[in-house]
């Protein structure tokens, strides 16, 4: 285990927003980044994201292979963001200025946002319902408020507790999830209900991108909790400590999704919670089922406000030119991510929150061209070298607008229409496709195509990294 210091230090709120992190503040190893991934992905949502590849039809064998297949894929493709972390020392969106300008990131920069709240207004009515099963009340209000404040609590302390948490969701995950898996098989029969139906592509399909877009949607975040560590992490330790943690937490918790949906399909769906619960048996288990749930929630949600604060702050600095905030404006801005997503929560009826998850999963199209532009032009083009002071200066190297990639990037988006297959819209392509959604793959494929050729002939990286004159850091690798 990591030492992180004295509770004190702990409980010091941090003061670093997207500046970087000088080399006298960094600490850790990436064995943080596997506890935090495992953990945030041991969790009541990650379950559904699993049960609903055996909803529409998979059988729930064929499922597990494919889930596995796309997570595996997005999986690579969030653990290559998050291993640029302890090299820039900065968090992840605030990067993306140097592909985008510094004002032209503010266009992938609001979409993540609007990404931040519904997951974290959607998560907060799942893990408020656990908090009122825990303080045995009825009032949804009261326990979307107290997740909340718990959420709020830990991102205003920071990136030690936030690991911290990530620790302690890991270890819970890892007894409450198996303790689950024993009973499910003690209830239900379960191999009466696997290996029934035959194998059929466009299902199949279907479960790899709930994989994949599973986790691709965390690219956004990765950099944010790589950042501390020292400069002189390897790449490929944080690289396979964030992949695994993140693969092996989500394959566990959807495999297990899938099997309670083919055991016992709607009655989970219905009242997801509510089923882990009853699942738990005696209401002394049951309770601990609850505050199991609690803590996964906590964790993923912890990252959504302060990954959410942080892409606000970076948005608003673009315009107003400052890079540091006062810690009281810090908590300010916290507090107010998290009110806003509580009031979501609580004015959203459950089916809304349906049509918001579509939503989201909708938002998914603009973050595939997102992570291509963004790790084309780190490992291909500007070859880890990044002029950081000039991402803070829209007179410096990056300027303010960067045109090439922000066509690329809305062509990248308006590619993957004819290929998706959302609720509200089904393209051309897929039709033809028998209803299989391959548009992720086109997301990443078709902007990484079309933007590598430009990028290079239209780029300046600097010839090494700069970091800004008053870390006094300087580039080992040149
Ligand atoms: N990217 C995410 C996936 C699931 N839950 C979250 O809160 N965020």
């Amino acid at each position: 285990m990591t030492h992180d210091g004295p509770a004190e230090v702990i409980l010091t709120p941090e003061r670093r927003t997207i500046d970087v992190v000088p080399d006298a503040e960094r600490h850790g190893t990436p064995r943080s980044q596997f506890t935090l991934w495992f953990g945030a992905n041991m969790q009541i949502t990650a379950i559904v994201d699993g049960a609903l590849a055996v909803v529409f039809g998979a059988d729930a064998i064929w499922a597990i292979v494919g889930l596995l297949i796309g997570n595996i894929f997005g999986g690579a493709v969030m653990a290559l963001h998050s291993a640029q972390g302890p090299r820039m020392g900065l968090p992840q969106m605030i990067s993306s200025r140097a592909q985008f300008g510094v004002k032209g990131a503010v266009v992938p920069l609001v979409l993540v946002i609007l990404m931040y709240l519904g997951f974290a207004a959607t998560g907060t009515v799942l893990a408020g319902q656990a908090v009122n099963k825990i303080l045995h009340i009825d009032s949804p209000t009261v326990g979307i408020v107290v997740f909340g404040l718990l959420t709020a609590f830990v991102a205003v302390t920071g990136y030690k507790l936030i690991h911290i948490v990530g620790r302690i969701a890991t270890v819970v995950g890892i007894v409450g999830f198996s303790y689950l898996a024993v009973r499910l098989f003690l209830e239900y029969d379960v191999a009466s209900y696997v290996g029934i139906k035959g194998f059929d592509i466009v299902t199949f399909l279907l479960a790899i991108s709930l994989g994949a877009g599973w986790q691709l949607t965390f690219g956004p975040y990765v950099a944010d909790y790589s950042r501390y560590l020292p400069r002189s992490t390897s790449e490929s330790t944080t690289f396979w400590s964030t992949f695994l943690g993140s693969v092996i937490g989500s394959q566990w918790s959807m495999t297990f999704g899938a099997l309670v949906a083919a055991c016992a399909g709607d009655a989970f769906l219905g009242n997801q919670v509510g089923f882990m619960g009853d699942l738990a048996g005696p209401a002394a288990i049951a309770f601990l089922i609850y505050f199991v749930i609690l803590v996964g929630k906590l964790t993923v949600n912890v990252l959504n406000a302060y990954g959410g604060f942080m892409s606000i702050l970076t948005t608003v600095t673009a315009f107003n030119g400052q890079s540091r905030i006062s810690s009281t404006a810090r908590t300010l801005y916290i507090l107010g991510f998290t009110a806003v997503s509580v009031l979501i929560a609580i004015a959203a009826s459950a089916d809304f929150l349906d049509n918001f998850k579509n939503f989201v999963l909708v938002l998914l199209m603009v973050f595939t061209p997102w992570s291509a532009i963004n790790l084309i032009d780190y490992y291909l083009i500007s070859k880890e070298r990044i002029d950081i002071p000039a991402l803070y200066d829209v007179n410096g190297r990056y300027g303010a607008w960067n045109f090439t990639a922000l066509a690329c990037y809305a062509a990248g988006v308006l590619a993957q229409i004819p290929f998706l297959a959302q609720k509200m819209y089904t393209g051309p392509v897929t039709d033809m496709l028998g209803g299989a959604d391959i548009s992720w793959l086109v997301g990443i494929v078709f902007t990484g195509l079309i933007y590598y050729p430009l990028a290079k002939r239209t780029s300046n990286p600097p010839s090494s990294m700069i970091y800004p004159d008053h870390t006094a850091m300087t580039d080992s690798r040149v």
